[in-house]
């Protein structure tokens, strides 16, 4: 039996990990569940998958479900309780499937406690990717990608040598608004932009798969993941996310992963990697599909995906102030409070404003973060 944490399991990734959990009943066993005001639904989960321990985010909820939890299971709130989650029990694999860069010290304390990562939460490597790999490394501990890219990148490099390596290339969807102009953006709403054309996803991300700043916290989780420089992680336009991303060899030999658009797939191989296991995601008929397609990466189109890249090859503290001025933008657009362009402007404002900080510590890192999220929600 494999015992598992989630953090964040109430969201898109953290239900699809229950859905592999529950379909391999024999093999995993669920030790802890973070979530974050959804307590019907963690509710429902505890009486399902039976955790020893549960986290919610704030006092007062958890004071709202202490009578209704089964006697014996531990509860904790708020950001402690995430580290509790992370770091206490007894998972051997924690996934990170909270959004944002709240999963940070979580995630670190996870890997403090030698638990392999299942890593969805890309926003941790985005604002502090040294950190935690380092971190990793020192403690031996699996850094096992969940998101789609990553997940088929390092499939990709299974068995491989480093060193013939001659590049990756993300795939990206191009997202709600893939045929739109930039004219066209001005005015489009929250509710079009929610609308993915591939993948059922958590809101933040499907509003970061629309500006392409998906695909810039995704060149940057590549670059930290599989340790190389900016200028081998490409991306490539396909718009339908059948190729999920492949790596380039020195002979000029490509191997790329392949599916249908199913989430479950990289979350069960992080969880069972090296193992495959059996999977209920659709069969993937290329002669069914006839055609797949493929364009250059317009950067003038996606200003904000040219904004991730030179983040992450400034380095420092760069990508972590890219990284909260676009959860608060992002927040901001889905409360209707700024239009859907204004979200690539405020990150570039509160980068000309940034002070870079070289190989920052954690405590800077907060800092930078918590100055970025200030400066984006007065702009
Ligand atoms: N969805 C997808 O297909 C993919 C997602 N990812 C990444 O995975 C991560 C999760 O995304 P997704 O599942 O879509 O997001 P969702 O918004 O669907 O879920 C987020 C989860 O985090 C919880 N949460 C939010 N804030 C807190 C907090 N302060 N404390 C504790 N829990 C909190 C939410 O709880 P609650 O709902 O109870 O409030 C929920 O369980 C993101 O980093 C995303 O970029 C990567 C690839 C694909
Ligand atoms: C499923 C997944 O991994 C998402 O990150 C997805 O890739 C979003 O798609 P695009 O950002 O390519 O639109
Ligand atoms: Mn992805």
């Amino acid at each position: 039996m494999k015992k598992i944490s989630i953090l964040g399991s109430t969201g898109s990734i953290g239900t699809q990990t229950l859905d592999v959990v529950a379909m391999h009943p024999e093999a995993f066993e669920v030790d802890g569940l973070a979530a974050g005001s959804n307590t019907a639904l963690l509710l429902e989960q505890v009486r399902r998958f039976q955790p020893r321990r549960v986290s919610v985010s704030t006092k007062q909820l958890a004071d709202d479900i202490r009578s209704s939890l089964p006697s014996g299971v531990e509860l904790f709130y708020g950001n402690e309780g995430l580290v509790e989650i992370a770091a206490g029990g007894a998972a051997d694999t924690v996934v990170t499937a909270v959004v944002g860069s709240v999963g940070l010290k979580s995630t670190l304390a996870a890997i403090e406690a030698g638990r392999h990562i299942g890593l969805a939460n890309k926003e941790t490597l985005v604002t502090a990717g040294h950190l935690v790999t380092e971190l990793a490394e020192r403690k031996g501990v699996k850094l096992l990608p969940v998101d789609s890219e990553h997940s088929a990148i390092f499939q990709c490099l299974n068995g491989e040598n480093r060193a013939d390596v001659a590049s990756i290339t993300v795939t990206a969807s191009g997202g709600s608004f893939r045929d739109y102009t930039r004219d066209q953006l001005k005015d489009v709403t929250v509710e079009d932009a929610l609308r993915h054309p591939n993948w059922s996803m958590g809101a933040k991300i499907t509003i970061d798969s629309a500006t392409m700043v998906n695909k810039g916290l995704e060149v940057i989780e590549a670059h930290h993941l599989f340790g190389l420089p900016y200028e081998q992680v490409n991306v490539l336009l396909h718009p339908e996310s059948i190729i999920h991303s492949y790596v380039e060899f020195r002979d000029s030999s490509i191997i790329a992963q392949l599916g249908t658009p199913d989430m479950r797939v990289p979350i069960q191989y992080a969880l069972t990697y090296p193992d495959r296991w059996s999977s209920p995601a659709a069969r993937l008929s290329l002669a069914e599909i006839g055609r797949l397609t493929f364009r250059e990466m317009d950067y003038v189109r996606y200003p904000a995906l040219r904004l991730a890249i030179e983040c992450g090859k400034t380095g420092g503290t760069a990508t972590t102030a890219f990284n909260a001025a676009n959860e608060i933008a992002v927040a901001r657009f889905l409360r209707h409070e700024i239009s859907f362009l204004r979200i690539e402007e405020i990150i570039e404002e509160v980068l000309q404003q940034h002070d870079n900080v070289v190989k920052p510590d954690l405590e800077q890192i907060e800092l930078c973060d918590a100055a970025a999220r200030e400066l984006a929600s007065k702009l």
